[in-house]
Formats: structure tokens, sequence, C-alpha cells
């Protein structure tokens, strides 16, 4: 063979096998920064994905609010449905309080009717007001509102000089109204213009939490709202798997994860970017109750709370609690809006409560309304509250 041929061929093998190599090279870091966009495994609870609202925030010390990039690593959150098929249509949402008012006439059934009976007595006397005074307080009244209601009651009555029964209970009515306040803006802050609107729930395990994300998705899609939830208790094994279940029931799409013990805040982070994708009306965010301890919870929620706001605002926080528990839930409630700014209460099992007054004693409080009551564990028993109905409910006379 010809030199300058052996030559001209060897000059081609090189440049080929540069050709090979180079494409080989650039196909294999295309792909490594491909998957390095995707959500790294381990992360800080202040993580953010990378590419996302948060990218490039830094702390105010100034180190990096993401992990480092972890090339092999897979996303861990996933949107269990894309569009689930929808099996349930729910209740309407009004008049659902007067749908099952016989729930609370039920369970304060006793309150009512010993006020009742000791304000239609033919003499009022101290032992009489003490008594009253006595049914109010374990109606979890609250020792405040108890004074007040009492005072203005007596003064009433003195005034008025009334001792007709229907006269005094329709004084009862109005105080126990005024107390509750009528005035309280309880509407939920589920309107954001060119965003979804982000709705956090907390509270401590077993209030029912899970269960009034459930229903309130409900409540909003009874609203012609388009709804997507965060399983963000990565707590509870089994709650993701609850939530999802709600959520499908009413066509309710569910981002949750599937690595056990996941960071909650990376998963409420992207229900969020799911939502904005997908321009839902509204993101619900179910969080845990329990951690080892008070501290890690408060920490944990301040952090989800606080990766949210790297991608929107949070428009609600709805702090539950559970009616059964009385004063107790008034501790819990206010280590609760030390760590988030709790913007409305939902108060669970007050079909299993005769403590209604708690209603009054956790808005003075906190300075918060009660937004939602739960009457019972049907997926349409939760209401929005209303002063007068429920009032009347608890002052209801039954056989
Ligand atoms: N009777 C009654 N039961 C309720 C109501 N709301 C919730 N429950 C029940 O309370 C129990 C606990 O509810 P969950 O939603 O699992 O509570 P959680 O707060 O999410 O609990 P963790 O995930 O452990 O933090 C369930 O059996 C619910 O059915 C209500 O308004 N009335």
């Amino acid at each position: 063979m010809d030199s300058s041929v052996v030559i001209t061929l060897a000059v081609l093998a090189v440049v080929l096998l540069g050709v090979v190599s180079f494409l080989l090279v650039s196909g294999r870091s295309l792909s490594s920064r491909e998957t390095a966009r995707r959500y790294p495994t381990t992360r800080d609870a202040d993580d953010v994905p990378p590419g996302a609202a948060g990218d490039a925030d830094r702390e105010g010390d100034g180190t990096a609010v993401l992990a480092p990039e972890r090339p092999e690593a897979e996303p861990e959150t996933q949107l269990e449905a894309e569009a689930p098929v929808v099996t349930e249509t729910p209740e309407p949402v009004g008049g659902r309080l007067a749908r099952l008012r016989a729930r609370l006439v039920k369970s304060n059934n006793v309150f009512g009717k010993s006020l009742l009976a000791l304000l239609s007595q033919d003499e009022i006397d101290e032992d009489v007001w003490d008594e009253i005074e006595e049914t109010l307080l374990m109606a979890d009244l609250g020792t405040d509102p108890t004074m007040e209601l009492v005072d203005r009651l007596r003064e009433r009555v003195k005034v008025e000089g009334s001792k007709d029964p229907a006269r005094v209970k329709a004084m009862l009515r109005e105080e126990l109204i005024a107390l509750i306040d009528p005035q309280l803006d309880r509407s939920l802050n589920t309107e954001a213009a060119g965003r979804p609107a982000v709705v956090m729930v907390v509270g401590v395990n077993g209030v029912g939490k899970t269960t009034t994300v459930g229903k309130l998705a409900r409540v909003l899609v009874a609203q012609d709202k388009d709804v997507i939830l965060g399983a963000a208790d990565t707590f509870r094994a089994a709650a993701a798997e609850q939530l999802t279940t709600w959520g499908s029931r009413v066509g309710v799409p569910t981002v949750s994860s599937d690595v056990e013990g996941a960071d909650p805040a990376s998963v409420a982070f992207e229900a969020v970017a799911k939502g904005v994708e997908l321009e839902s009306d509204v993101v619900m965010v179910d969080t845990a109750g329990r951690l080892q301890n008070k501290a890690n919870l408060m920490d944990e929620l301040g952090k989800v709370k606080r990766v949210i706001e790297k991608k929107s605002e949070v428009d609600e926080v709805l702090l539950v609690l559970d009616a059964t528990t009385g004063q107790n839930g008034l501790s819990q409630a206010k280590v609760f809006s030390e760590v988030v700014n709790v913007t409305g209460i939902v108060l669970t099992k007050l079909d299993g409560s005769a403590r209604g007054g708690i209603v009054v004693a956790i808005q003075r409080q906190l300075g918060v309304p009660v937004k939602l009551i739960g009457l019972g564990e049907g997926p349409d028993d939760l209401a929005p509250f209303e002063a007068e109905t429920f009032v009347d409910a608890l002052l209801e006379e039954t056989a």
C-alpha cells in the first residue's frame, strides 16, 4: 500500500476515534446534568429542588439553601394520580350546619337544658346564678367569658324585670351570639390572583388533620375549585395513603413521597410547585402532628412553611383542634400560633363533645376565628361555622 494512503487512513482513524469519544463524554455529562436537576434524596428540610424558585436563595448567614447535587438521585415525590377517576359528588356546602345541627343538639343537650331550666325559675337568686356560672364553665366557655355573660344577663334580667322564660332564653341567645362574635370574618382564604391559594393544615396527632384535609377538599370541589393535596405528614406511614384515598374519591390529585420519613418540607414544596404547574385553584398541605418532641415538631412546621414560601405565599393556616380535649386544646393552640401564623381554627369532633363553649374560649385566647367544625366521621360532616345556627343548636330543647 502506498505510504500516503496509510498515513491518510491513520489520520482518519484518529479523527474518528476522537469524534466517538467526544460524543460519548458529552452524552454522559448531559444525562448527569439532567439527573442532577432532579431532587436529591437526602436533604435538609429547608432545601428546595434545583432550578426552583429558591435556587439562588441564600440563608441570612450566607450558606446556600440547596444541598449538593447528587447526580444519581431520583426524585422522591410523586403525583399519585394525575387525574383520579371521580367516584363521588360531595354535598353542597350551604346549609351543612343546618343539616348537622341534630348532632350538636344531641351532644350539647345537657348544657342547653340545664341552662334554660335554671333561667326559667321563678326566682333567680344567688345560688341559681352560681349554678348558671358553673354550667357555663363546664361547657368550656372559659372564666372571663363566663363572668361577662353572667354579669350581662344579671343586668338585663334586673333592668327588664322579666321573668318570662322565653324572654330570658332570647337574652341568653343574644349574649352567647355576641360572645362568639358574628362579625368575625370566617371565610377561607382560597382565592389568590394568578396562582393557587395555599392552605396549610396543622395540629397535634389524632385531632383529625388528615380527615379534615380530605373533607375540606370535598368542600372546595363542591365549590367548583381545582384542588391539589400535599401529603407532608411523612411521619405517620399511612397518612399519605389515607389522604390519597380522600382525594381520589373526588378526583383530586395528591403529591406524596414513597420514601419513608421523607422530608416534609420537600413534599410540601413539590405540591405547591405542582399546583402552580397545573394552574390549580388551591393547594392544601397536610402536616405531621407528632415528632420525637414538641421542639422538633415546631421546628419542622416552621421549616415547611418557610420552604413553601420560597415558591408561594401561604394564604391560610388552619389549626385543627379536637373539641373533646377541652381546655387542653387551648395550650396546644398557643404553641402552634407561636410558630406559624394561624389564621383559622377547625374544631373537630363536636358531635361527641358537650363543650361547645370552647369556641368562645379559643377565639378569645388566640384572636383567630373558628372557621369550620367537624360533626362526624362521614365525608361531608364538616361545616362552615355560623354563630347563630350554632347557638340555636346549643339552646335547642329536646325531649
Ligand atoms: N366523631 C368524629 N370523628 C372525627 C372527626 N374528625 C376526625 N375524626 C376521627 O378522628 C380520627 C383521627 O383522624 P386523623 O385525620 O387520622 O387525625 P390526624 O390528626 O391526621 O392524626 P395524625 O396523622 O396521627 O397526626 C379518625 O378516626 C377520624 O375519623 C369529627 O368531626 N367527628
